[in-house]
C-alpha cells in the first residue's frame, strides 16, 4: 500500500470499507429502525461462527475517504451504524466526529476487543470470550448482546452483565446456525431472567442486509 495511504489508514481518516447500505437494523435496541450501515474491514478476533468473515482481512477493502463515506451516509439516513469486521481496529474519532458535525446519530457494533475510540450515541457491545473486550468499553456500553451458541454462552452472559452499568441493556442473540437448538435455552433464561430481552437476526428473515 502506497505509504500516504497508510498513514492516512493509520490516523483514521480513510477507511478500508467493505460496503455500505440502508437497511433496517435487525438486532437489538434499535431492531425495526431504518439505518445507514457502513461496513469497516478487518478484524482479527476469529469467531468461528462469524456470518461476514469476507469482513476479516482489511487489504481486500479499499481504503476509503471518511469524507466521502461522510456525504454518501448523510443522504441516506440520520442514524448510522458503523460495523464490521472490527470497527475498533481502526481510530474511530475522525470518522465520528465528521459523522456528528453533521448532527448524525452514530451508533457501533463492537466486540470491544481494541481501544475504544471515537464519539458515540450509542454502543452496541458483543462480547467474544476468544479476545475480550478491553476493561473499558463496560461501563460505556448501551447495549449488552451476547451471541448464544451453546449453553455456556448463558453463564458467559451473566457474568458479562456483572461488568456493564445498571442502565445497560442485555440482550441474548441466538447463533444463527444453531438457532433451533438455543431458542429454548435463550426463551426459558429471559423468563427467568427477565432483566434480559431476546434479539433475532430479523434482517435474515426479512431477506434484507
Ligand atoms: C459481524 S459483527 C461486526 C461487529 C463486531 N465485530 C462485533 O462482533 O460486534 C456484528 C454483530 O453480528 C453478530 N454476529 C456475527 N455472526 C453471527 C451469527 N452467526 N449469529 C448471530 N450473531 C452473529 C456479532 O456478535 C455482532 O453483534
Ligand atoms: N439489517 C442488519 N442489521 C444489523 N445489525 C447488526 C448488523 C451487523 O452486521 O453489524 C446488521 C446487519 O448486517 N444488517
Ligand atoms: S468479532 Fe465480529 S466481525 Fe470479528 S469475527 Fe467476531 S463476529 Fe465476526
Ligand atoms: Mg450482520
Amino acid at each position: 500500500m502506497d505509504a500516504q495511504i497508510k498513514e492516512q489508514v493509520d490516523q483514521g481518516t480513510m477507511l478500508p470499507l467493505m460496503e455500505e447500505f440502508y437497511t433496517i437494523q435487525g438486532e437489538g435496541f434499535h431492531t425495526g429502525t431504518a439505518a445507514y450501515f457502513i461496513r469497516v474491514g478487518g478484524c482479527d478476533v476469529g469467531c468461528h461462527w462469524c456470518d461476514v468473515k469476507e469482513s476479516w482481512n482489511p487489504d481486500t477493502h479499499p481504503p476509503t475517504d471518511i469524507k466521502s463515506i461522510v456525504d454518501h451516509a448523510a443522504s441516506y439516513s440520520n442514524t448510522i451504524v458503523i460495523t464490521g469486521g472490527e470497527p475498533l481496529t481502526w481510530n474511530m474519532q475522525p470518522l465520528t466526529s465528521a459523522l456528528k458535525d453533521r448532527n448524525l446519530q452514530v451508533h457501533i457494533e463492537t466486540s470491544g476487543a481494541y481501544p475504544l475510540t471515537g464519539t458515540w450515541d450509542w454502543i452496541c457491545l458483543s462480547p467474544k470470550k476468544i479476545k475480550m473486550p478491553l476493561p473499558e468499553i463496560y461501563k460505556e456500553a448501551h447495549e449488552l448482546k451476547v451471541i448464544v451458541y451453546n449453553k455456556h454462552d448463558l453463564a458467559f452472559a451473566k457474568a458479562e452483565s456483572q461488568k456493564v452499568s445498571s442502565n445497560c441493556q442485555l440482550f441474548l442473540q441466538p447463533e444463527w446456525s444453531v438457532q433451533e437448538k438455543m431458542i429454548p435455552l435463550i426463551t426459558d433464561f429471559v423468563m427467568e431472567n427477565p432483566e434480559w430481552r431476546v434479539s433475532l437476526q430479523t434482517h435474515k428473515y426479512l431477506n434484507i442486509p
